[in-house]
């Protein structure tokens, strides 16, 4: 069952360099209790679909020009402010890359997780703390009472990260938006934070859309994977399928760039750069970096085409 469905989502942004299509014609959706991957380069539009799916896209100079978004039966594109407000933070929960983005640093972590529970689950006072210490509990914050009356600042940034997952999913949330949720943490805290959100998302039912660069950490834990490059959909596959045979070139430069235990560790990144959304390639906008470009990749721009449970948006897979 979809729980999230975007349609042909157009973002774009308006400045004196002219329009740039951030999220150029993005078709997506996400079953229910589904954790779906997006993976890509920098630039490539990634943030602005997590935030035009909240609503929060920065305005001016963005601004979500077409498309729809259903959550469940509800269009969000057309919902009033104030009824988005009350699905931001309850039937949708936020993790940014950087805790502090999501926590006020003048209250107390408890305090702020209780808030969020009286405001959307309407509880009193008493009985939003005891949950807001469960919930710290939860996340594996040791001390979790102590703790929740502590300052952010107070608190290491693991520590701060889980706040941050706890307060996501206080309220229960249908769907979580992690942008890059551990890359500002050591390598043993990202693995440990990665692991705890899987573990709730699978207890809750929840539906995740987890945002990384990286294709390896993806792995284990989400079931599709959407590749993004230049603010469109280039492949998106069942994660075995995208491991086991990567369709676009893209998606095997990507792979090709991850570090594998039982092979060489010298990093090989797809040489080039992600085109400038501004000044874009004609053709298809991977031309440029694509080792088996043809002359119509240089002409025409591919669709993204279905291929049984796969999408690939490239001339050498478009029969
Ligand atoms: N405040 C802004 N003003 C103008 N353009 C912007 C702004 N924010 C984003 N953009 C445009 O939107 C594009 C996509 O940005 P986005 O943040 O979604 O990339 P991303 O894939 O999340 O990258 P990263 O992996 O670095 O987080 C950028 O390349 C840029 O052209
Ligand atoms: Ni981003």
């Amino acid at each position: 069952m979809q729980l999230l469905t975007i349609s042909d989502l157009q973002t774009q942004f308006f400045t004196s360099h002219g329009v740039a299509h951030a999220v150029d014609g993005v078709s997506l959706h996400v079953d229910k209790g589904e954790p779906l991957a997006i993976v890509g380069e920098s630039g490539c539009g990634k943030t602005m679909l997590a935030l035009s799916i909240m609503r929060l896209v920065p305005s001016p100079p963005g601004k979500i020009v077409s498309g729809s978004i259903r959550l469940g039966d509800t269009e969000l594109l057309t919902l009033p402010e104030k009824d988005m407000q009350r699905i931001r933070g309850n039937r949708i929960g936020m993790i940014f890359q950087e805790p502090m983005t999501s926590l006020n640093p003048v209250f107390k972590v408890g305090e702020q997780i209780a808030e969020a529970l009286r405001l959307h689950r309407k509880l009193s006072q008493k009985d939003a703390k005891d949950m807001a210490v469960d919930m710290l509990h939860a996340v594996g914050i040791p001390e979790a009472r102590r703790r929740a009356a502590a300052y952010p600042h107070e608190l290491s940034g693991g520590m701060r990260q889980r706040v941050v997952i706890a307060m996501a999913l206080a309220c229960d949330p249908e769907l979580v938006l992690a942008d890059e949720p551990t890359t500002a943490l050591d390598v043993t805290i990202q693995a440990q934070i990665l692991e705890l959100m899987m573990e709730l998302q699978h207890k809750r039912q929840a539906s995740v859309i987890y945002i990384t660069h990286d294709l390896g950490v993806v792995a284990q834990t989400c079931t599709r994977v959407a590749v993004m490059y230049a603010g469109h959909i280039v492949e998106e596959s069942p994660v075995e399928d995208i491991f086991h045979e990567p369709l676009h070139p893209y998606t095997k430069g990507l792979m090709r760039s991850v570090p594998r235990i039982d092979q060489d560790q010298t990093l090989r990144p797809i040489s080039g750069l992600v085109p400038n959304l501004y000044d874009l390639p004609t053709g298809c906008r991977f031309h440029p970096r694509c080792p088996y470009a043809m002359d119509k990749c240089r002409e025409q721009a591919p669709e993204l085409v279905r291929d049984g449970s796969r999408r690939v948006r490239c001339w050498l897979h478009a029969s």
